[in-house]
């Protein structure tokens, strides 16, 4: 079933200090969001709060008619919302096979499936499947983190900062594997400092500063103007 993701007000607090102030926003079923703003801005924040790793001070999350605003990071993880954190998050002492099987349902059947299923999506990941993830290329270490995720049929992606520190040869692989993904029906919230891939591949854009909402809008009418006035020159290629 598609369910919109519906973020009324959301605010968090690092004690004194408000990482994020009263942002909303929607994420229709099969669309994505890109989230753009300059370092410190409040992104990650905003991902950690979603999948329930930060409490929030205020605001409500929606997930088409399941309130996930007070559940733990199991649960929403369990709602259909997986985030994919800043860095690789993946075994590296752990070869290709068992990182991904440490991403699956005890249920043999749906086991083989996934497999099935990732190493379509990801043919690299089937090649080489018995190499120590810690041995693998940045590129495919992120495929396998998304890969892995997408093992328990998520009906939404949070992804952090995906192509960090990545050639752009390898940041394109990330953008073609989340856009198979879309492809196969999630929904995708893409956490970016840099601005152009990320509003090529999404529908809407939200631009934080400082933890408040600046600007949002459809992805195609965030102009080469405007991210220079929020991001500055550094951010907005
Ligand atoms: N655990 C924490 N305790 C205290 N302050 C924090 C904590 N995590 C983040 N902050 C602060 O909250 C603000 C928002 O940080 P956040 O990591 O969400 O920004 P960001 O937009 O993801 O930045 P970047 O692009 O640099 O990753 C920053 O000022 C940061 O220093």
């Amino acid at each position: 079933m598609s369910e919109t993701l519906q973020v009324s007000d959301l605010s968090v607090r690092y004690g004194a200090a408000q990482a994020l102030a009263e942002v909303s926003f929607e994420i229709p079923p099969n669309s994505a969001l890109a989230v753009l703003g300059p370092n410190g801005a409040g992104k990650s924040t905003l991902a950690r709060a979603l999948s329930g790793l930060v409490p929030k001070a205020g605001g409500t999350v929606r997930f088409g008619d399941r309130d996930l605003t007070k559940l733990s990071p199991a649960k929403v993880r369990r709602a259909g919302l997986v985030h994919l954190p800043e860095g690789r998050g993946v075994f590296p002492g752990l070869t290709v096979l068992e990182n991904l099987r440490m991403g699956l349902a005890v249920d043999k059947g749906r086991r083989a499936e996934g497999l099935d299923r990732a190493f379509t999506l990801f043919p690299v990941l089937g090649e080489r499947r018995r190499q120590l993830a810690g041995t693998l290329s940045g590129g495919e270490q992120q495929m396998l983190s998304l890969a892995r995720a997408l093992m328990i049929e998520p009906k939404l992606v949070i992804a952090d900062e995906m192509s960090l520190g990545l050639a752009p040869k390898l940041v394109d692989l990330i953008f073609e594997s989340l856009g198979r993904a879309r492809s196969a029906g999630v929904s995708v919230l893409l956490i970016e400092q840099f601005a152009g891939r990320a509003l090529d591949f999404a529908d809407q854009c939200l631009i934080l500063q400082r933890g408040r909402t600046s600007w949002s809008g459809p992805a195609d009418a965030a102009g080469e103007e405007l991210l220079h006035r929020y991001l500055g020159e550094a951010t907005a290629a």
